[in-house]
């Protein structure tokens, strides 16, 4: 019998049928009334200049004012107010008395109009562009391994003992106290996939999880421990490994950079705490207000013609295509 003339994957109907592309955003987190909107400002300006194709979307809590979500939305951010999540009752020492508002982080499980997301912390900065990390294989967690060196993991076993996941061989972990602990992922930025039935398991899951000190991250530690995947320290640097482990990083191929060591946020950087006068640091926190101050990176500057700039499309086509307004054909891939 002659083969088909027209494979049936490239028969006309399969043309027309409506393919919805898959939505992406970033996502950032912003409590408070307080200077960490210029983080999520830096943020925004930051993933402008690497030329990201997706939106960043900012989950506000209820106490961000109007003057600060404007801010956020004249940097072309799409803020979506959230409602705090607390932990249960409890008489936990968080590592930093504030952790306890991170738990609300959570409710970007919550944003489904989004397949793929990526979460970054207001104190992160993209310095190169790695929208590829979109492309990672669905159904896993992905983020980088944390450091255990610091003196915020003193009421740990793993720092009692100077054990750390970043160099296992250098203090091992003793037979007698069992597994070494699961492979640790910092929670400052990671790649997901919203689901509403993941959001309701991880409320109540919480319901019932004692708080521990790094709050939401250790949560989301225990939660995902058995799709965790570590990707490389080039996507999110947190700045102790610089001093802690300098054999595990290449300065000039780190691509986001997690201001997390104490004293090194940008916006409030004086140079006084430990290692804040190194000169990789006053070079990273240079790099983020060169980022934070250059009006070319303000969204919509209006040019010298007094013309707005061409409006970045993108967030409105994925939120038309989301909406079902805008119908996509896909043509057959070229390659
Ligand atoms: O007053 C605050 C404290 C924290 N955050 C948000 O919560 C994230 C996690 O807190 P932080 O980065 O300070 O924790 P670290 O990574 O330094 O431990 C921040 O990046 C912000 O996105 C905020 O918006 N306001
Ligand atoms: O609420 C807990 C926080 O815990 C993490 O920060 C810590 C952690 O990285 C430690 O390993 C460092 O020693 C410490 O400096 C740093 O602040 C996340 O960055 C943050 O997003 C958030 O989840
Ligand atoms: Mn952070």
């Amino acid at each position: 019998m002659a083969p088909e003339l027209v494979p049936a994957a490239l028969k006309p109907a399969s043309f027309t049928k409506p393919v919805t592309l898959p939505t992406r955003a970033y996502v950032t987190f912003l409590a408070g009334n307080g200077d960490y909107v210029k983080g999520v400002v830096g943020l925004a300006k930051g993933l402008r200049k690497v030329k990201t194709a997706y939106p960043l979307v900012v989950a506000v809590l209820p106490d961000v004012p109007e003057e600060h979500r404007r801010i956020l939305e004249d940097q072309g951010c799409i803020v979506r107010e959230i409602e705090p999540v607390y932990p249960p009752e409890n008489q936990t020492q968080f590592a930093m008395a504030y952790y306890v508002i991170n738990y609300s982080k959570l409710r970007i499980w919550e944003f489904v109009e989004y397949s793929k997301m990526i979460y970054l912390d207001g104190d992160i900065q993209v310095f190169d562009n790695i929208d590829h990390l979109f492309d990672l294989p669905d159904g896993y967690f992905y983020a980088v391994m944390d450091c255990f060196c610091e003196k915020t993991w003193s009421h740990t076993p793993q720092y009692k003992i100077g054990y750390c996941q970043q160099c296992p061989d250098r203090v091992k972990w003793p037979a007698e106290m069992g597994q070494p602990p699961a492979l640790y992922f910092n929670a400052g930025m990671f790649v997901f996939e919203p689901s509403i039935s993941t959001y309701h398991d991880l409320l109540s899951t919480l319901k019932v999880t004692p708080p521990t000190p790094f709050a939401e991250q250790d949560f989301l530690n225990m939660y995902f421990k058995d799709i965790y995947k570590p990707i490389p320290p080039v996507y999110n640097l947190v700045l102790a490994m610089l001093w802690r482990h300098p054999e595990n990083i290449e300065l000039e191929k780190v691509k986001v950079v997690h201001y997390c060591a104490a004293g090194s946020k940008p916006w409030r950087y004086t140079g006084k705490e430990e290692n804040m006068q190194r000169e990789d640091i006053k070079m990273l926190v240079k790099k983020w207000w060169d980022i934070y101050n250059d009006e070319s990176l303000d969204y919509k500057k209006p040019l010298a013609n007094g013309e707005a700039e061409p409006v970045n499309l993108q967030p409105f086509i994925a939120a038309l295509s989301e909406a079902g307004a805008v119908k996509y054909v896909t043509a057959p891939s070229a390659a």
